[in-house]
């Protein structure tokens, strides 16, 4: 048997370590924006921008230099203390160098022990399989019982070599601490050998093309998207585990739109939120990542229409049923948590 019993799954892994969670807190996680704590500058927008983002996270891994790295770990651990991110309700998150890594250990080891109790997720970088989970997993939980934590801190896995993707349904389901998986395209386009150096997006080359015109004139061609595979298959591995899928960066920061439109794919594709790299990529994701208000109202409609969500309706010409119904509470469900958080979406979903 490769796999623990169902009675085992949800026990502790260190002796007084927190129980597992059994469900994931619902919270509204649209944008993980990403921070590099060794900058003073940069770290001291922190409690002033914790407000406005649904997470905010301090990365020590790739984009912080190598002779940087202690001074990054300090900073998440300052970042850490700089907001009530339990009490206010902003997440606060951190990716740490991969497990291969001179700096793994003391980075996980400093964050549970310094800022656990305001830690609530873990992002680890280019999980190749669920023995890297596990063995965080087990790590994790000695820190927690060392610590005295009484809440879990969750797990986020990146997907970003060809291996992590072939497994991707074992990361999913590897651990109770699984919350989340994200798209890592720049690393996951070098390990695939894909000739690209963008970092997530289309890319000008990937298109199909009109068939030939019997008058030879010019033919239609399209770019296409060469992330559509990899994310459907993460959706699909996340939500049978109960988690979120997220996008991951999109690195044109001057390219608004080209980022709206990758964000949106990923959205109704099931993703939960994306990454922002720069604050000008937060406005985007809030924007992309809460349901428009006509769909929203068109969703109630239906909810509406059939109470105890059986039966056929129809609204608009169109054919409702139990399935549409469901359909429709995922976006009336997101609306609410959204404009619990949203004053001005709040009143755009309530029709006022
Ligand atoms: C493939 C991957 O792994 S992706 C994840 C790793 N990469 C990252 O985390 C990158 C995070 N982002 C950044 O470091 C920066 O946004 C960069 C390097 C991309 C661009 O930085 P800059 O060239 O300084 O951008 P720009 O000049 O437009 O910044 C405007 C302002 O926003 C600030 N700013 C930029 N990025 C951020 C950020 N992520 N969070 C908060 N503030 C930021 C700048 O400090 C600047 O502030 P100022 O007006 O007070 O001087
Ligand atoms: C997200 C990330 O780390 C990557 O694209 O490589
Ligand atoms: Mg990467």
């Amino acid at each position: 048997m490769s796999q623990k019993t169902p009675r085992n799954f949800f026990k502790p892994l260190a002796i007084g370590a927190p129980e597992p969670m059994r469900d994931l807190p619902v919270k509204l996680e649209r944008m993980i924006h990403f921070v590099p704590p060794h900058l003073d500058k940069v770290r001291a927008k922190v409690p002033s921008m914790a407000p406005g983002v649904d997470v905010i996270l301090a990365n020590l891994e790739d984009a912080i230099p190598a002779d940087a790295k202690d001074a990054a770990r300090a900073g998440a651990i300052e970042m850490a203390n700089m907001y009530d991110w339990q009490g206010k309700g902003t997440g606060f998150w951190s990716r740490v160098n991969p497990l291969n890594s001179p700096w793994f250990q003391e980075d996980v080891s400093q964050l549970v022990l310094n800022a656990g109790h305001q830690l609530d997720v873990i992002m680890l970088p280019k999980v190749e399989g669920p023995w890297d989970i596990h063995f965080a997993d087990q790590y994790v939980a000695q820190l927690e019982a060392k610590a005295g934590l009484t809440r879990p801190i969750l797990f986020h896995a990146i997907l970003e070599t060809a291996q992590g993707m072939a497994l991707v349904e074992d990361i999913a389901l590897a651990s109770p601490r699984m919350q989340g998986i994200s798209l890592g395209p720049a690393d996951l386009a070098a390990d695939r050998k894909m000739k690209t150096t963008r970092v997530g997006g289309g890319h000008p080359f990937y298109r199909v093309i009109e068939d030939p015109k019997e008058d030879g004139s010019d033919r239609a061609s399209a770019q296409q998207d060469p992330w559509h595979y990899t994310i459907a298959r993460m959706v699909d591995a996340c939500r049978m585990a109960g988690i979120n899928a997220f996008y991951g960066p999109f690195g044109d920061i001057a390219d608004l739109d080209a980022c709206e439109q990758q964000f949106r794919n990923a959205f109704l594709l099931g993703c939960a939120g994306t990454w922002s790299l720069h604050p000008n990529q937060i406005a985007i994701a809030k924007k992309v990542f809460s349901p428009d208000p006509d769909e929203v109202k068109f969703a109630r409609k239906i909810l509406a229409a059939m109470p105890d969500g059986t039966g056929v309706a129809m609204i608009d010409g169109k054919m409702q049923d139990d399935a549409t119904w469901k359909q429709a509470k995922v976006i009336s469900d997101l609306a609410d948590l959204v404009a619990g958080k949203d004053p001005d979406l709040a009143k755009a979903y309530s029709g006022d």
